[in-house]
């Protein structure tokens, strides 16, 4: 039988195209039709389960599928035996508790006794525990924002990104409990061939990650402030640094992490570097 590993990812969702993605930009190609809920990569020992993203946890931790793609909300509400491998940076959100807009809200004790609708009662539980409050959690699976409206809750909580779901639902935000993003898990007892499988995909993965927050620097700079500006653009061992064939006058090669050339930026053009390109770097393996 051919080695290859399981992975879940969702099949359609918050968490599905940058799923998809990434794996692309690993290089790992797949077909992924409408529908097709199983698919096997052409060039890399890897299936694909496409599923809802509740269930993925659960398919992990029961050796179905040996890896999968899920925000780490799910993780933690399931509860489930799995290892998280890597924080992947997309889908990233926040569980919150949220009131009607107009209620008076002074701290935590106020939803000592109160009624709070979720899909997250062991993440929300835990919270209000470690707060000594007592609430009666209301589990729903969907649509939470409506609960307060309709009398189910005097409270909610649940996932928030730019909060307008909030303020479309006449709802604020009053305390962050949990935040996250995506993660790969994986199954905690993999044998061993399947380890040096999810090796090699967290390899890529790395590597795509670190080119995302690395750009590829050139500029031209006088020779005399060669030395100034190595020292503001160190790059990876030392940059690269090529004559113009004007005299007197360099090109300079270097990566770096973004924020640090934006904060590098009007001191290398005080050391006189001009013509600055910035580029995209796919791929980075130190
Ligand atoms: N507004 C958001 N911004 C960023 N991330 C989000 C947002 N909403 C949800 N997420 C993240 O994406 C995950 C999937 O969200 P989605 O809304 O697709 O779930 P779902 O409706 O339960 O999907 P499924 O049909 O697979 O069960 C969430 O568990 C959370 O980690
Ligand atoms: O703070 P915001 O940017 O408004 O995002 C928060 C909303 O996003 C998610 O729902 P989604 O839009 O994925 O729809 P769903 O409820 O059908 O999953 C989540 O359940 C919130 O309702
Ligand atoms: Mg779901």
């Amino acid at each position: 039988m051919e080695k290859i590993i399981r992975i879940a990812v969702q099949k359609s969702g918050r968490l599905s195209d940058d799923s998809l993605s990434l794996i692309k930009e690993c290089g790992i190609k797949f077909y992924n039709g409408t529908g097709k809920l199983k698919s096997t990569s052409t060039n890399f020992p890897i299936e694909f389960l496409f599923l809802r993203d509740d269930d993925i946890p659960g398919y992990v931790a029961d050796g179905v599928a040996d890896l999968g793609i899920v925000g780490l909300n799910e993780v933690v509400e399931k509860d489930k035996n799995v290892t998280t491998m890597k924080a992947l940076g997309f889908s990233k959100c926040r569980l919150s508790l949220a009131i009607a807009k107009g209620q008076e809200y002074n701290g935590v004790e106020f939803f000592e006794g109160k009624n709070i609708a979720t899909s997250y009662p062991k993440i929300l539980g835990d919270y209000l525990k470690s707060q000594n409050i007592n609430a009666d959690i209301h589990e729903i699976s969907g649509s939470v924002e409506i609960a307060p409206s309709i009398g189910l809750a005097e409270g909610i909580c649940d996932i928030v990104s730019s909060g307008s779901t909030l303020m479309m639902n006449g709802l604020k935000e009053v305390e962050e409990i949990f935040k996250s993003e995506a993660v790969l898990i994986a199954h905690n007892n993999l044998p061993d061939w399947k380890k040096e499988i999810a090796e090699k995909l967290l390899f890529r993965i790395n590597a795509v990650q670190k080119g995302k927050s690395s750009k590829y620097v050139l500029l031209n700079a006088p020779n005399h402030s060669i030395e100034k500006i190595t020292s503001l653009i160190p790059g990876m061992r030392s940059p690269t640094i090529l004559p113009l064939a004007q005299e007197g006058w360099s090109s300079v090669h270097s990566v770096l992490n973004e924020d640090q050339f934006w904060e590098n930026i009007e001191e290398l053009r005080a050391a006189g570097a001009e013509g600055i390109l910035v580029v995209p770097i796919e791929k980075m393996i130190l």
